[in-house]
């Protein structure tokens, strides 16, 4: 699904109205019966019995008060505090004007803030969207005010004081630090950059039937893939039945390995070479037709042993890999997990860069040599596929000031260099050399084990292997089968006791799941 900017979500939002032959007063009911649902499904109206509604003056104070009267006939005991203003919305002025007279309303005022206890269900409808500039003045006093109370608080969709799609301009201004934000449609930016985290908490979308035609159409960089589960094809569904973002294509019954094709993975030095292990059964479980991977020495027998699918080439050197074998019988190369960084290991990787005809795969080691080797980037041949985590990602590139700059730089590299860049996070952003980015919805912070990120590569490689599958097609399967596959793990042993091997039993299950016309 697209992320669309705050300018863009004004624009969505007249469009529907005109489209649905609706009206804004419409449109804001939907709003606040939606988030009532969610609150309804979240908190019963016998246990949350203080439920403190902050309302701004724009439409997001309006959808608080359409709320506050929607949760009063719900049974919840309801008290609204407002900001008063030289200008209310007109669909505010509607709200307030039809809120039943029961309700006790505060007008908020610095010597006036609202009584906050930590069983106060509090509503931040203070600012949405609509936000112009950092708070200052009554509004940052009533959210510090907020803040310091240990009060359960639910953004109506975004936390007041955020912005959807840009930086905080002044660092100093407060923002809602919310246990849940519920949005509308479609996720904003700010909801998926770590720097925001503890203001979103966790975040929600209810869905208002926002124009489909206005958001196909719209331009946007930013993507957001999340796992749905496939419906069944042929007599078992329509048509009609919308089909997950992104899939697997099934597999011809003729099929033979070479549409799967042969992978060469590059990977290990002494006292890493289960980096080799995880990533090589990686790509054997990700489907791959036939996988060498090239050890040194010290690799040898245990790659043999733990994988006896794969070949094993053994290196001159005992401890690290000096030479590249011959290229020609591989569909897709992969290097760099458990890599080290010995000279002749950069010698390798630059006469790869040098000679390799097929996609690339590079990891871990093999980007640190890269970052310290900033000209072999020139040599990258396109579509070569990058799997930083911010560490890595900050040796290629420059110091960042926040996310913002982050994904600026991220998105700039890929075009640059006609590479797809995977920069691996909470919600992992790969960036294709259009300057697209789609962010990934899938895992959980159990797969922040070592391992994982090789377990990745293997699987990327097997993608990138994959005859059938563009780059792109590829490296986004590959992302979202990754997280599903540590989600799929997390079931059984919970996220502090996810291993990386664990990720690697669950890709066959996650890939499954992928694949066009798959019951799931
Ligand atoms: N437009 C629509 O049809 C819909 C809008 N919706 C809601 O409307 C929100 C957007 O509404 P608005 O565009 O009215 O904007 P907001 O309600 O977010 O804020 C706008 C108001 O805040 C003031 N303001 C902005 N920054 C300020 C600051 N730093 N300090 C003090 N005052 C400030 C503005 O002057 C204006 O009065 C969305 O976030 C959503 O909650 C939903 O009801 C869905 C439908
Ligand atoms: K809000």
């Amino acid at each position: 699904m697209k992320l669309l900017s705050a300018a863009q979500i004004r624009e969505l939002d007249q469009a529907t109205i005109r489209e649905q032959r609706t009206t804004s007063t419409e449109l804001m009911e939907r709003a606040a019966t939606a988030v009532a649902e969610w609150l309804l499904s979240h908190y019963d109206p016998h246990t949350a019995t203080d439920v403190l509604l902050l309302c701004g003056p724009g439409n997001n104070g309006g959808d608080g008060l359409a709320l506050a009267r929607l949760l009063y006939y719900a049974g919840y005991a309801v008290r609204l505090a407002l900001l008063p203003a030289e200008k209310y919305s007109d669909d505010y002025q509607h709200n307030h004007h039809v809120l039943p007279k029961i309700i006790p309303v505060q007008e908020l005022a610095t010597d006036a803030l609202p009584d906050i206890q930590p069983t106060t269900l509090v509503i931040d409808a203070l600012f949405g969207t609509g936000l112009t500039r950092p708070l200052a003045g009554l509004p940052a006093d009533v959210v510090r005010h907020l803040n310091a109370s240990h009060a359960r608080v639910v953004a109506i969709d975004l936390p007041s004081g955020l912005l959807a799609d840009a930086p905080q301009p002044d660092p100093e201004a407060p923002v809602v630090r919310a246990a849940h934000t519920v949005s509308f449609g479609l996720p904003k930016l700010a909801f998926l950059l770590p720097q925001n985290a503890e203001y979103v908490g966790e975040w929600h979308l209810q869905d208002i039937r926002l124009s489909q035609q206005f958001i196909d159409h719209a331009d946007t960089p930013w993507h957001f893939t999340r796992y749905t589960k496939p419906q069944p094809d042929g007599w078992a569904a329509p048509h009609t039945v919308p089909q997950p973002e992104l899939q697997l294509p099934r597999r011809n019954k003729f099929a033979y390995k070479n549409t799967f094709g042969h992978a060469l993975l590059l990977a290990g030095s002494r006292g890493k070479v289960g980096a080799a292990v995880l990533s090589s059964g990686a790509c054997l479980r990700g489907g791959v037709g036939l996988l060498t991977v090239a050890v040194p020495g010290c690799g040898y027998d245990i790659i043999q042993t733990t994988r006896p699918e794969a070949m094993c080439l053994a290196d001159t050197q005992a401890d690290f890999i000096s030479e590249l074998p011959d290229l020609k019988p591989y569909q897709a190369i992969g290097i760099g997990p458990g890599l080290g960084q010995e000279e002749a290991s950069r010698a390798v990787l630059e006469k790869l860069l040098r000679e390799a005809q097929v996609p690339l795969v590079i990891d871990a080691d093999a980007l640190n040599l890269l970052g310290a080797h900033r000209e072999l980037l020139d040599l990258l041949p396109e579509n070569t596929v990058l799997t930083p985590h911010l560490g890595e990602f900050a040796r290629l590139t420059e110091k960042t000031k926040d996310d913002y700059h982050r994904l600026d730089l991220l998105r700039d590299f890929a075009q640059r260099h006609r590479c797809i860049v995977v920069l691996k996070g909470a919600y992992t952003a790969t960036a294709a050399p259009d300057g697209q980015v789609y962010f990934n919805g899938t895992g959980n912070p159990g797969m922040g084990t070592g391992g994982s990120g090789d377990v990745l590569t293997g699987l990327l490689l097997a993608l990138r292997a994959d005859q059938r599958l563009d780059p792109l097609l590829a490296t986004r399967l590959a992302v979202l089968a990754h997280g599903r596959a540590g989600d799929l793990a997390a079931a059984h042993t919970g996220e502090a006791g996810l291993l990386a091997g664990d990720l690697v039993q669950h890709i066959g299950p996650a890939l499954r799941e992928l694949e066009a016309g798959s019951l799931g």
